[in-house]
């Protein structure tokens, strides 16, 4: 495989380290990206984007006022952005705008992120799942060839979860056929949507319908805000930025208020409903919550964004683990590699493991995904709720998950982890929203937790479930697993745990109605344990398909492939196990004994896969631009790379900064 040559000599630790790798990199890199032919067009695409040192910043982003940041973001994604609409869209076709390669490329452009991100990745999407073929017609083209700039204003001030409870109302006028776009209250101000402060001229809107003086909830509105020459927002719109938070800094997020500002009648977006021009309301959709498809396509394509922020996190801490050295193990030797530390290596190769459980479940949700689409368009809606469920969890339990690693992979950084050049806390902030946005993780968990309670309930009815639940079925009456010290009576544990769980809602649930409670309360009241309930459930989805795709994908993989990816999956299951003694004891007769072994198999298996670890990470095949890390990059010139960086900290751009004059010197003479 053609590794981009560095510059400069690789470190000699991490060099012996590429040397002791005993399997075919290439073979690996191949399967997470899903095939020999899509490495191929991934680098082929790569090539284009970062081959011409367009994404270079002479002044590192994070040194820049918000102002520079925001103005260099969009110099940078209009570079970006004409690369895509001439030359990469061309590779993967128009229908794959979303394709990750995209995605993994704007990366070098950004550490932070792309004010445009929002356009291409819920602006189309909402043109795409919502419009009527007249209406798709008319905007897609000009949203795709960027005549357009949108962004998704749905979160309001006062509601992000609660979509039924938003404020904003479109009141359609019959006599002009216009709808009345209205802010009434200031919790009202749509707030959060990305883009929206100063980048977009166009947004979708979601908004509560009124026509005929009747509320039908909320719907989707595409609003032009900002004249398309002169970019003011127009009369009857207030728009800007929310202000400095934890990341996403120059995504300029912005807020929106609307007064009385008036659109057409066709700007309701109304493939799943409509209002005709006298004002009648007619809803075509078999099922209530189509509007909120584009929620559910993002959720989906998040679990595959997690494994590439993970993998890399991973490669970032790990190359960095074998050029450190720290402490002698017996006096005069010399300090190990910081990777030889088992306690480094149960940091790290946890990652690596959930970087590929991640992308191989993203996958199969995909194909999940595309198939309810498929039955969609028969008229068939009866696959959504389980798609709905299992995103909700996915998205949840993925975010979650990679915030966590990729805050060990901080961790196992130590100190020059915290340096913003590392990019670990770039990684970390930008995952840290994904926790929240695009539905909060517990309210997610909830929304999967009511779908198993009634699974559950249809299993005790004797009903046939369907696939991602069909452990209910066969575990319904199960008390306590017979433990089976096997990596298939892991997985059956965790399908045991996860309805044993489900069951005990069930269970206290009823036991509180029947104390009295309605049923409100009583789930209310039983949420702590459903949002248990609903992780387990996710876990056991994870580990099966993470188990049943690695070992489909690696059938004609090379021996040493199949080995590592083997060791790799049996390292998710075992970890995963360990965390969750608790509830094995619980749900299983597994004995101290039993997870002795399991222990110390966990510690054989960090020592195996050691000489390993670094052409795992070289797998991810992650270019140095894409990584923007002084500590991560494929040369390891660790220490030289921190120190070019902090010759760019603006602070060094003289000896004496002014204020020692005007403060410091002061102070010291006692003439402050
Ligand atoms: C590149 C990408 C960058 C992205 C940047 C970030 C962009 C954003 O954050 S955009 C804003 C995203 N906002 C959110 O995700 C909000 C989260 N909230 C929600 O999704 C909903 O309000 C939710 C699901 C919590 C509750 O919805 P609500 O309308 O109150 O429904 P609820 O009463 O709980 O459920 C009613 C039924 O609808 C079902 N349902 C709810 N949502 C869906 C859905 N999306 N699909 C199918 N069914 C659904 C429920 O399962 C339930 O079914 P049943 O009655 O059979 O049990
Ligand atoms: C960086 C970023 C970018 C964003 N971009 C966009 C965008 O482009 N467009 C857009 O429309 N929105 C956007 N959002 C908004 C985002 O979708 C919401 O913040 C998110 O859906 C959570 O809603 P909330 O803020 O109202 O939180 P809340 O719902 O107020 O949550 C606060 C707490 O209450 C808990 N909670 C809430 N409801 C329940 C419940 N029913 N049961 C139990 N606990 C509950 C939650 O678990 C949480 O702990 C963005 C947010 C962020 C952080």
């Amino acid at each position: 495989m053609k590794i981009n040559k560095p510059k400069h000599d690789v470190n000699p630790d991490l060099a012996k380290e590429r040397l002791k790798c005993n399997f075919n990199i290439e073979e690996v890199t191949n399967i997470i990206d899903g095939g020999k032919d899509k490495t191929v067009q991934r680098k082929k695409i790569e090539d284009i984007a970062l081959n011409n040192g367009a994404s270079l910043d002479e002044v590192p982003e994070e040194c820049l006022s918000i102002k520079e940041r925001y103005e260099n973001a969009v110099r940078k994604s209009c570079v970006y952005g004409n690369l895509v609409r001439n030359e990469m869209l061309e590779i993967t076709g128009i229908e794959n705008f979303e394709s990750p390669v995209l995605r993994r490329t704007a990366d070098a452009f950004f550490k932070d992120i792309s004010p445009f991100m929002l356009h291409l990745g819920m602006f189309v999407p909402t043109l795409i799942g919502q419009c009527t073929p007249e209406q798709t017609a008319e905007w897609l083209p000009k949203a795709l060839d960027m005549q357009i700039i949108g962004a998704y204003a749905q979160t309001e001030l006062g509601h992000g979860t609660f979509i039924r409870g938003l404020e904003t109302t479109a009141t359609y006028n019959p006599e002009k056929e216009e709808f009345v776009l209205h802010s009434p209250t200031i919790t009202s101000y749509k707030w959060w949507a990305g883009g929206l402060g100063k980048t977009a001229n166009h947004c979708v809107v979601m908004a509560q319908l009124y026509t005929q003086g009747k509320c039908h909830g909320t719907h989707l509105f595409i609003v032009k805000i900002r004249d398309l020459d002169t970019h003011m927002p127009l009369p009857g719109i207030t728009v800007g930025e929310i202000g400095p938070r934890m990341g996403f800094s120059s995504a300029d997020n912005g807020f929106l208020r609307f007064d009385h500002f008036r659109i057409p009648r066709e700007n309701m977006l109304m493939k799943h409903a409509k209002v005709e021009k006298d004002g009648v309301y007619v809803k075509s959709a078999k099922h209530g919550k189509l509007t909120y498809g584009t929620m559910v396509f993002i959720r989906v394509t998040l679990v595959s964004e997690m494994s590439f922020n993970i993998s890399k996190a991973a490669t970032i801490a790990i190359r960095y683990s074998a050029v450190r050295r720290q402490t002698e193990l017996r006096p005069n030797e010399p300090e190990p590699q910081i990777l030889d530390y088992p306690t480094q290596q149960h940091k790290l190769f946890i990652c690596i493991a959930t970087a590929h459980a991640f992308q191989l479940t993203s996958c199969w949700l995909w194909n999940t995904f595309q198939a309810v689409l498929a039955d969609m368009k028969k008229g068939n809606v009866d696959t959504l709720p389980e798609l709905h469920a299992l995103s909700s969890c996915l998205k949840a339990v993925s975010t979650s998950d990679a915030l966590s690693h990729i805050e060990q992979c901080r961790f196992a950084c130590g100190g020059h982890g915290y340096m913003l050049s590392s990019n670990l806390p770039f990684i970390y902030s930008f995952v840290a929203a994904t926790r929240t946005y695009e539905g909060d993780y517990t309210v997610l968990l909830l929304q999967t937790a009511r779908f198993l309670v009634k699974a559950s309930e249809q299993a005790e009815a004797g009903k046939k479930l369907t696939q991602t639940v069909s452990y209910l079925n066969r575990t319904a009456n199960a008390d306590r697993l017979n433990w089976d010290n096997t990596h298939e009576g892991i997985i059956k544990s965790f399908q045991v745990i996860a309805a044993g769980k489900i069951g005990q809602c069930v269970k206290s649930i009823r036991d509180r109605t029947a104390s009295g409670m309605d049923y409100e309360d009583a789930w209310l009241m039983t949420t702590v344990q459903l949002v248990g309930a609903a992780e387990a459930h996710c876990r056991a989805v994870l580990l099966n398909t993470y188990w049943s795709e690695m070992r489909k994908i690696t059938e004609a993989s090379s021996a040493d492939v199949k080995k590592v990816m083997h060791q790799l999956a049996v390292l998710y299951l075992m970890y995963w196990a360990l965390e969750k003694t608790g509830d094995l004891l619980k749900y299983s007769s597994v004995s101290k004994k039993d997870l002795d072994e399991l222990q110390r198999r966990y510690e054989e298996l960090l020592a195996e896969l050691r000489p390993n670890a670094v052409g795992l990470v070289d797998a991810f095949d992650l270019r140095d631009e894409i990584l923007h890390s002084s500590l991560g990059s494929y040369d390891g010139r660790v220490y030289e790379r921190l120190i070019e960086e902090a010759h760019k900290s603006p602070l060094n751009d003289e000896p004496v900064n002014q204020s020692f004059h005007k403060y410091t010197k002061p102070l010291m003479l006692g003439k402050l």
